[in-house]
């Protein structure tokens, strides 16, 4: 099985690249953000074909449960206020009647090993914007479930990846919470440690 793994930046899978190297498994880094995301795997999946596509990559998440460095499977992720503003009110893209904002996962017909089956599964959003103020935080906290992180890449991924008809994951280590902006609280280098930890396991698992 061809497996690509796709993330936005070379610095969160560099501790894996002499490793994918040697198993010679593609990686594709896109740039930060949904437009980066969706240019770089769009020009990839015309040159070349997969059978599974593998988003990694950090995530902030809404709920104060979870530890810094957990690792969740995103099952599906949606464009974040991907729509109209009415007055006080948000239309969605959909009522507009020009598309989806919400894009799943898509699992290929061969079972996926358990390193990847038994992670809990979240919802995501992707924003351009990170949330950092205790106003646009609230509003996130009513109107989505408790569990959802946020990244910056994951909804044009699944997107890119349902216009090619290429089975796709994404599996993001939690860095941060979605709180007002505080920095010093993100722990980048644990996340990105079990990160690459996981998806060499998979690949391993997944070959075995
Ligand atoms: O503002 C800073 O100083 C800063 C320092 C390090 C990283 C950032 C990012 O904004 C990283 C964006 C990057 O990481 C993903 N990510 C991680 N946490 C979140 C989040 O809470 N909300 C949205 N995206 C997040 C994202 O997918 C990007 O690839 C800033």
């Amino acid at each position: 099985m061809k497996i690509l793994i796709v993330a936005a930046t070379e610095f969160e899978i560099a501790e894996s690249i002499p490793f994918l190297q040697e198993y010679q498994v593609d990686y594709l880094i896109t740039g930060v953000g949904m437009t980066a995301t969706a240019f770089a795997l769009g020009q990839r999946l015309a040159k070349e074909s997969y059978d599974l596509l593998v988003n990694v990559g950090i995530a902030g998440t809404l709920d104060p449960s979870r530890s810094l460095g957990d690792l969740v499977r995103v099952t599906k992720d949606q464009i974040y206020q991907f729509g109209a503003e009415d007055k006080g009110n948000f239309v969605s893209i959909e009522t507009l009647g020009f598309g989806h904002s919400s894009f799943h996962a898509v699992l290929p017909e061969t079972q996926l090993p358990p390193v990847y089956t038994q992670l809990d599964a979240v919802e995501g959003i992707s924003v351009n914007k990170v949330h950092g103020s205790e106003q646009s935080i609230s509003e996130l906290n009513q109107t989505l479930s408790p569990q959802t992180i946020e990244s910056m890449e994951g909804a044009a991924f699944f997107y890119c990846a349902t216009q090619a008809n290429v089975p796709a994951i994404q599996v993001r280590s939690i860095s941060n919470f979605v709180e007002p902006r505080n920095t010093k609280n993100w722990n980048i280098p644990y996340a990105l440690s079990k990160l690459n930890h996981w998806f060499r396991e998979f690949i391993l698992q997944h070959r075995s």
